[in-house]
């Protein structure tokens, strides 16, 4: 790992988090993200647990390893849900990963909890998620919300089959990775959207 390639990934991931944190993507100190810094070995920098992350400070981001364990000296500590990082970046070309809770991605993970999955179709914004066929559909799984996170991480992990996706966690949120910080981001956005869109037109009855 060169020092310039951790500086930068640092800012990268830290212009990310201002962004999320003026949309409220943070409220009570919730969500995590998450940028590789190095492939060989994998090293990446994930949120430290527990912060204002609505705040920039030196001690948001720390780097850890393959197995989320810490990679540098810090009275901080990694995200409590490191383990679901570790999932993706067990995909080497997997750059980003990101999680946040917002009421849509809460309430239609609890209204399609208990079938597993929730579909979208006829909407111009799954081809965020690479789905251009004029009938296309697309499916997002729903997992249990696990409290111990090894068993979340595991049955997350097990969502992880290509290397940009989308995974709801029931009544907690979402986290979406992809190959750059843009890719991790149009996915977790559109899947936003989509939520949104959802829950407006059951709201209106339709
Ligand atoms: C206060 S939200 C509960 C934990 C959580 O789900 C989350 O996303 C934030 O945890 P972290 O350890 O990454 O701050
Ligand atoms: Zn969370």
């Amino acid at each position: 790992m060169t020092l310039p390639t951790y500086t930068e990934r640092w800012e990268e991931l830290a212009e990310l988090k201002d962004q999320f944190a003026v949309r409220d993507w943070f409220m009570g100190t919730s969500g995590n993200i998450s940028i590789r810094v190095s492939s060989s070995p994998t090293l990446f920098l994930v949120s430290a647990s527990g912060k204002d992350k609505t705040k920039r400070t030196h001690q948001d981001f720390v780097l850890v390893d393959e197995n989320g364990a810490l990679a540098q000296e810090t009275v901080e500590r990694p995200s409590a849900e490191t383990l679901l990082h570790v999932e993706v970046y067990k995909r080497q070309e997997v750059k980003c990963s990101l999680h946040v809770h917002t009421v849509a991605n809460n309430v239609i993970s609890e209204i399609y909890g208990d079938q597993g999955y929730v579909t979208f179709k006829g909407q111009e914004l799954i081809k965020a998620f690479g789905l251009w066929e004029e009938d296309a559909e697309l499916t997002i799984p729903i997992i249990k919300n696990y409290a111990d996170i090894p068993t979340l991480a595991k049955e997350f992990g097990k969502h992880v089959k290509e290397d940009a996706g989308t995974v709801l966690i029931r009544n907690h949120g979402v986290t979406a990775w992809g190959r750059s910080v843009l890719e991790a981001k149009k996915q977790i956005e559109a899947l936003e959207f989509l939520c949104q869109y959802k829950l407006e037109f059951r709201k209106l009855g339709l």
